[in-house]
């Protein structure tokens, strides 16, 4: 039998992990439980912190995010204790965990919040780059000052922002689905930002409205402490803004996009050479880019599955993460989801007693609501789960704006904005409160009727 853990220090509430999850998770202990000591475990020596925080509506909230040295949060709550360590395993049977600097910290509560780690097409491959943190967007815009193409996979956030966001270097997108954006929104609305994005010259970028995460007050993230092997915390909205993101070329953007394929295999330069003296059988002539005509060595090469192969500099891979659960969390029963996050209830309860989750390390398990899910877009957008019985009804002007909205029963279940509609706010409202809109028809989306007057 495994002895228990001798306590060097020891908390009522104990929570792991320095990213906007922790450090919220923390804050509110701290408002909540003003006699209690706060510990907040974090391999990172800076913590994210929401600030200037506004209440937009029922559910849109506002806030900047910050990355602030460990010291502030302490300042700023002195019943937090912020220990820099790694955790290294969690012994749920004895309350405890184990710290990369030999400490053992005993819990009443602990809530886990270590994120996730970037999932990789190809795992130790310099040439494969993912982005997570600022060291990692600072090595994608290190390596993308020196580059003339390279490959995005993968269909998601991070693809979307870069495509629109890279300039000076062709851009080789290749996604699984028929669509760009399929993550966030349906295909018209793909549509109408497709064109906008292989135009060579798109307009002026749009101007940010919303408030960004800031860059200040950053420190170079050290050496992680405790060795945890961790990352430090998740980028997030505006994350590209003072990293310059422009490759060697003089034109603006160049996109090509590869539709419905996978990487099949990556070689690097040298086993390309090789391959290709031997006369394996490579594709030929799919595209002026394929390598037939493409006379250039590139330092690595992408086969796909719809057999074209491109040469490129360096490959983004965008294709998701995978919460860290690993290796400090193996041992304890927890009950995962499909993407190997912890199991949440309602409560952010985990399936073992006296642990919580939250963040990118958890999965919520609960029944959502049928009207509400988390997306930059509203409600049931792409009319998930309302079957058959529902109407679409859509507003467009081309380069401008994109409306949609899912109708069923006379009730909005939900909407896709795209441009500056200053829509989000009521129709947010008329999903909510699932008001019996069917005697104004389609006059719902007459731009000539102003709806924030009407409704509000
Ligand atoms: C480029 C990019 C852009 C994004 N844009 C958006 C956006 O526009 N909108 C949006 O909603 N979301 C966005 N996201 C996602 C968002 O950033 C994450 O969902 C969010 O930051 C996750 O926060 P977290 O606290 O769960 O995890 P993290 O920020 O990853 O924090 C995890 C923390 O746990 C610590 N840790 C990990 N393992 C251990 C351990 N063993 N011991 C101790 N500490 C440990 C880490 O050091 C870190 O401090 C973006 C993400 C990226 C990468
Ligand atoms: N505005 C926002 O909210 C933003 C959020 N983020 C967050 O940051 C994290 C990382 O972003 P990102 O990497 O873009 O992840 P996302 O989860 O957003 O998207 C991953 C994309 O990669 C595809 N994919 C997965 N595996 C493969 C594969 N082997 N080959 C090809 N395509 C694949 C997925 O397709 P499929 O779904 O079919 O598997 C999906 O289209 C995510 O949690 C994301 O939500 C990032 C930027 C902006």
């Amino acid at each position: 039998m495994e002895a228990a853990c001798p306590p060097l220090a020891s908390g009522k509430f104990v929570v792991v992990g320095g990213g906007i999850a922790g450090v919220t998770c923390a804050e509110q202990l701290a408002i909540h439980f003003p006699s209690e000591d706060i510990l907040l475990v974090t391999a990172s020596p800076v913590i994210k912190a929401v600030t200037n925080f506004k209440q937009v509506s029922k559910v849109l909230e506002e806030f900047d995010v910050e990355e602030q040295p460990n010291t502030m949060l302490e300042n700023r709550f002195p019943n937090i204790k912020v220990i820099e360590s790694g955790v290294k395993q969690l012994k749920s049977k004895e309350h405890c965990i184990l710290t990369g600097d030999g400490s053992q910290l005993v819990y009443k509560k602990l809530c886990l919040c270590a994120g996730a780690k970037p999932k990789l097409i190809c795992e130790g491959n310099p040439y494969v780059l993912g982005i997570r943190d600022t060291d990692s967007a600072q090595e994608f815009q290190k390596q993308l000052t020196k580059a003339k193409r390279i490959m995005i996979v993968g269909n998601g956030g991070i693809a979307l922002e870069l495509v629109y966001e890279i300039e000076g270097c062709e851009v080789i997108w290749a996604i699984k689905d028929k669509a760009i954006g399929n993550t966030f929104f349906d295909a018209g609305a793909a549509e109408f930002l497709t064109s906008k994005l292989i135009a060579e010259k798109p307009e002026a970028k749009i101007a940010h409205k919303r408030t960004r995460y800031t860059t200040e007050g950053r420190k170079k993230e050290a050496q992680t402490k405790g060795g945890a092997g961790t990352l430090g915390s998740a980028l997030g909205p505006d994350w590209h803004e003072g990293l310059n993101l422009k490759g060697t070329k003089e034109f603006s953007h160049k996109i090509h996009i590869e539709t419905m394929c996978e990487v099949k295999k990556i070689y690097l330069q040298e086993e390309f050479r090789i391959a290709k003296k031997k006369s394996l059988p490579f594709p030929r002539d799919h595209h002026e880019q394929s390598v037939t005509t493409d006379t250039e060595a590139w330092p690595v090469y992408v086969e796909l599955t719809n057999e074209k192969i491109y040469g490129c500099d360096f490959i983004v891979s965008a294709t998701g993460v995978t919460p860290n659960t690993e290796p400090f969390l193996c041992g304890n029963n927890f009950d995962v989801g499909e993407d190997g996050g912890l199991k949440v209830d309602d409560h952010m309860h985990t399936s073992v007693s006296d642990i919580y989750a939250a963040g990118d390390v958890c999965t919520a398990s609960w029944e959502p609501s049928p009207v509400w899910q988390q997306v930059v877009l509203l409600g049931k957008y792409n009319a998930q789960g309302l079957g058959s019985d529902h109407e679409l009804m859509l507003r467009c002007t081309k380069g401008q704006e994109y409306v949609k909205v899912v109708m069923q029963n006379g009730r909005m279940m939900g909407a896709v904005l795209i441009g500056e509609t200053d829509l989000e706010e009521t129709f947010e409202n008329l999903i909510l409160n699932q008001m019996d809109l069917s005697s104004y028809g389609e006059d719902l989306l007459d731009p000539n009727i102003d709806l924030e007057d009407y409704f509000d």
